[in-house]
């Protein structure tokens, strides 16, 4: 039986990028992504944007929301502070074990808590488990249609406070109506928009930053 198209971006990972070097394996997929195969990763145009929030809010504690191959698994962690973590959630555990791979290549496993299994059993049971009080910023880049009912759980499970941020991709492409609708209209939300473009094309989408009020 032939590769996953995971599986080919882990090769290119293996063979063209620096072991350790979290920069060249980011570069190396972008590059991958560009001239073999296009893959659903945050890209280099939107990692940007998102480097800068990681980088604003500084976060003590994050939460990615599907962990794919675990590109901006890897944008996030090489830029946490020492001592601060990433827990991200992958269900698909093809996806997970070439997410496991990218991250060790680049030196970030001990940044990184990959768990395997779907979000909506997990988050309910993450203060208990990680000993996780609340996040300062969770990543959403899942199913689409779950990016409102996992803010709602996450809401529920009283791991957000006065200030958290969520970034959330493809809100426009493929698009989260539901969830951009209630960041956007809920007073427990102070909503922006950031335009870019879809992944390595010159598609319109952008990513909704929403700050948690409480
Ligand atoms: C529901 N709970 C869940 N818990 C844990 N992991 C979950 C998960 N849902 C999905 N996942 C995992 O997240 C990942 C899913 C991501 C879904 N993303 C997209 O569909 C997506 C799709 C596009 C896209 C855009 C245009 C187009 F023509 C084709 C695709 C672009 C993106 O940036 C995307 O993020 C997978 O690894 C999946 O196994
Ligand atoms: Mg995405």
């Amino acid at each position: 039986t032939g590769s996953t198209r995971p599986q080919r971006l882990l090769k290119a990972v293996q063979k063209n990028a620096t072991k350790g070097d979290p920069q060249s394996v980011i570069s190396t997929i972008d590059h991958f992504c560009r001239r073999c195969e296009w893959a659903m990763n945050v890209g280099d145009e939107k990692g940007t944007i998102l480097d800068s929030v990681v980088c604003e809010v500084s976060p003590g504690s994050t939460l990615e929301l599907g962990t794919y191959c675990g590109y901006s698994t890897v944008r996030i962690a090489r830029l946490l502070a020492p001592g601060t973590k990433l827990i991200t959630l992958e269900f698909n555990p093809d996806f997970a074990k070439v997410a496991r791979q990218v991250i060790e290549f680049a030196g970030l496993q001990e940044k990184v808590l990959l768990v395997e299994g779907p979000s909506g059993d997990i988050i309910p049971k993450i203060k208990e488990q990680f000993g996780i009080t609340t996040f300062d910023l969770v990543f959403l880049d899942h199913w689409k249609d779950r990016y409102l009912p996992d803010t709602k759980l996450l809401e529920e499970c009283g791991l957000l406070r006065k200030g958290s941020v969520l970034m959330a991709d493809n809100v426009i492409c493929p698009g989260t109506p539901d969830y951009l609708a209630y960041v956007r209209s809920s007073p427990k939300y102070d909503s922006k928009y950031f335009k870019s473009h879809l992944e390595y094309t010159k598609v319109e989408d952008g990513l909704e930053k929403s700050v948690y009020l409480g």
